[in-house]
């Protein structure tokens, strides 16, 4: 479709997961349904753990920073110690991870309990995190040109970690200088960018950002971050405005170095 040639001051490439490095068709029919089938067995295996107390009290919280919403599902805190008690909480935190999925939500409350669980996933090896497979080689090209290769996704860090450290490319995590999730903000926020850059010790305008999604493209613009979208199998259509508007690329293959 078409060729970006990367900016002279670009020294780091951000790159979303979900539509870009990775197909939807992945996340939408292998990682969620694995959530779905399993939430209510893992939250009774897991319960008394620490972290699986920590997951629902953000669950919790969550839920009633929701509770304007429609369909909003509470969850109630356990009153006492009955077995019928318990089940209620976990079905109602069942119930909730199921409408903030139904919404494709993207809170961290939802995520970090999506990572936690998809360790079992990866580790016994039924599932194996999907890469586009233009995406290794320009990895490596970019390194080897001195850039910076960061990701930032709604799917918490550790989420993306399991991804790229068991992908059909084998663990490619070496070749990813650092990560970032919505803990430093939302991807649909221009702020969210301006702390990516902040932590990464480089300016905004210094990054090249690389998305499947318009809303994301432009609060990353708004930061001064440069960007293109990238338009993989499956994605979401782009309107007439945003086609005309944005570098649109199909592989990374398609971004060009200054020398190169
Ligand atoms: C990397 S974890 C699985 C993907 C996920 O849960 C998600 O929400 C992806 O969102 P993205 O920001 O990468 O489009
Ligand atoms: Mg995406």
């Amino acid at each position: 479709m078409g060729v970006y040639s990367v900016p002279a001051e670009v020294s780091v490439i951000l790159l979303d997961i979900e539509g870009t490095t990775t197909p939807i068709a992945f996340v939408k029919d292998i990682l969620f349904p694995y959530i779905k089938d399993r939430v209510k067995e893992y939250l009774r295996a897991h319960w008394e753990e620490e972290e699986c107390q920590q997951d629902v009290s953000l669950l919790r919280k969550q839920a009633l920073a929701d509770s304007n919403l429609e369909g909003a599902v509470p969850i109630p805190l356990e009153t006492g110690t009955r077995e019928e008690e318990l089940e209620r909480v976990i079905q109602a935190v069942v119930d909730n991870v199921y409408w903030q999925m139904s919404l494709d939500r993207k809170t961290t409350a939802l995520k970090q309990l999506q990572g936690h669980m998809w360790r079992a996933a990866y580790a016994t090896g039924q599932v194996t995190g999907e890469v586009f497979e233009d995406v290794v080689p320009a990895v490596r090209k970019w390194r080897a040109a001195g850039l910076k290769v960061y990701i930032y996704s709604s799917g918490s860090v550790e989420a993306q970690k399991l991804l790229f450290g068991h992908s059909t490319e084998g663990d490619i995590l070496e070749l990813i200088d650092g990560h970032f999730d919505t803990q430093i903000g939302h991807k649909v926020e221009s702020e969210s960018y301006r702390r990516i850059a902040t932590s990464i010790g480089c300016s905004p305008s210094n990054i090249l950002f690389l998305t499947d999604v318009a809303r994301e493209a432009v609060a990353a613009e708004e930061a001064d971050v440069h960007v293109a979208v990238v338009v993989r199998p499956g994605n979401a259509g782009l309107t007439d405005d945003e086609k005309s508007y944005y570098s649109l690329i199909t592989s990374f293959s398609e971004l060009f170095l200054p020398s190169s």
